[in-house]
């Protein structure tokens, strides 16, 4: 069962040089229990999708399309509805945990505050219990609720981070790059502790990340966005065993290789394209080797296959002609 639906979803920031399209023409579902997994370089929309979904984008933002979810379309509650759907049935994790948490707030106020907003009534007491609790589940003593972010790591306030995020049981959580500030050990404890939380409480979860890695362990399909286009999606198996946009096998190709006699260092030729001004056509056109005449003139069709996969890209229209 599909629990939100993105569908043709487009935002232009507004910028004193003019408009930036993040995202263009966006379709994705994300079903009951699933992860999904958003991959791309930098710059390319992954957390303008996040911020799109939670709507948390700056107020002058145009966001057009539709964001499904529980029977309403997102994009066009206002703020006030948003909230109350924000942090109860849909949170989010960040990347940075010490700028999300308030350096002059222990941790169980943050809990109380987080709880107090979305279940009015409940007294400070049973608050309390609940982030004890949710501070239990990710692996943490609760007598660190009375502590301040800073007395604790890195790793742990991630953990506090996730904590947060779940105490009030959302049916989805977004994670934009939770474990790029981490060490690697640290990186794929956090991991496998969200995998196992999200598995205990049935949450969907979209993993938002530069690092093919991170997804590789974690995610059920894939979604693959270029200069704020959606160019691939897939189910984790086939995208890593077969890549079908050339883009998708350019990142699979520069991902380092750990083979100690292979020393060299692949990556992709080129810069993202400008989404101030993005060039007509394929987003990836002009770094693509496989590209065609068309893929620089006209916008690439999504291209759906019988499993379920879909690559924007002129390569897999039949009706294309010119090589
Ligand atoms: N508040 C904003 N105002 C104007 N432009 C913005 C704003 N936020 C992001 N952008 C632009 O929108 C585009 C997409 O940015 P976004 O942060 O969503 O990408 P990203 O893939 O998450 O990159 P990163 O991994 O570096 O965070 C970029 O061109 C960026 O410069």
């Amino acid at each position: 069962m599909n629990l939100l639906q993105l569908r043709n979803l487009s935002v232009r920031y507004k910028t004193r040089e003019g408009r930036v399209l993040a995202i263009e023409d966006l379709s994705l579902n994300l079903g009951d229990k699933e992860t999904l997994g958003i991959v791309g370089e930098s710059g390319c929309g992954k957390s303008t999708l996040g911020g799109a979904i939670l709507g948390i984008l700056p107020k002058e933002t145009k966001v057009t399309g539709k964001i499904l979810f529980d029977g309403k379309d997102l994009v066009s509650l206002d703020r006030k509805t948003l909230r109350k759907i924000r942090g109860k049935e849909i949170s989010m994790i960040f990347q940075d945990p010490m700028t999300s948490l308030n350096p002059v707030m222990r941790l169980k106020d943050h809990f109380i505050e987080t709880i107090q907003t979305h279940l009015i009534d409940i007294e400070k007491e049973e608050a309390y219990n609940m982030a004890a609790k949710a501070l239990e589940n990710v692996g943490i003593s609760a007598n660190r609720l009375e502590d301040y972010p800073f007395q604790l790591s890195g790793g742990m306030r991630q953990r506090v981070m996730i904590a947060l995020a779940l105490v009030l049981n959302p049916k989805i959580v977004i994670a934009d790059e939770p474990t790029t500030s981490l060490d690697v050990i640290v990186q794929a404890q956090i991991l496998e502790l969200l995998k196992s939380l999200q598995t205990k409480f049935n949450t969907a979860m979209i993993l938002i990340t530069h690092d093919l890695g991170v997804v590789a362990e974690t995610a059920d399909n894939i979604g693959v966005m270029y200069g704020g286009h959606l160019v691939e999606y897939s189910d984790k198996r086939s995208l890593y065993k077969a890549p079908l946009h050339p883009y998708t096998r350019s990142l699979l190709e520069s991902i380092p290789n750990t083979n100690l006699n292979d020393k060299s260092l692949r990556y992709i030729p080129g810069t993202p394209p400008s989404l101030m001004t993005p060039p007509p056509g394929c987003r990836f056109s002009e770094r693509c080797p496989k590209a065609l005449k068309v893929c620089s003139q006209a916008t690439p069709p999504e291209v759906w296959t019988e499993d379920g996969r879909m690559v924007k890209c002129w390569l897999y229209n039949s009706e294309v002609v010119q090589k």
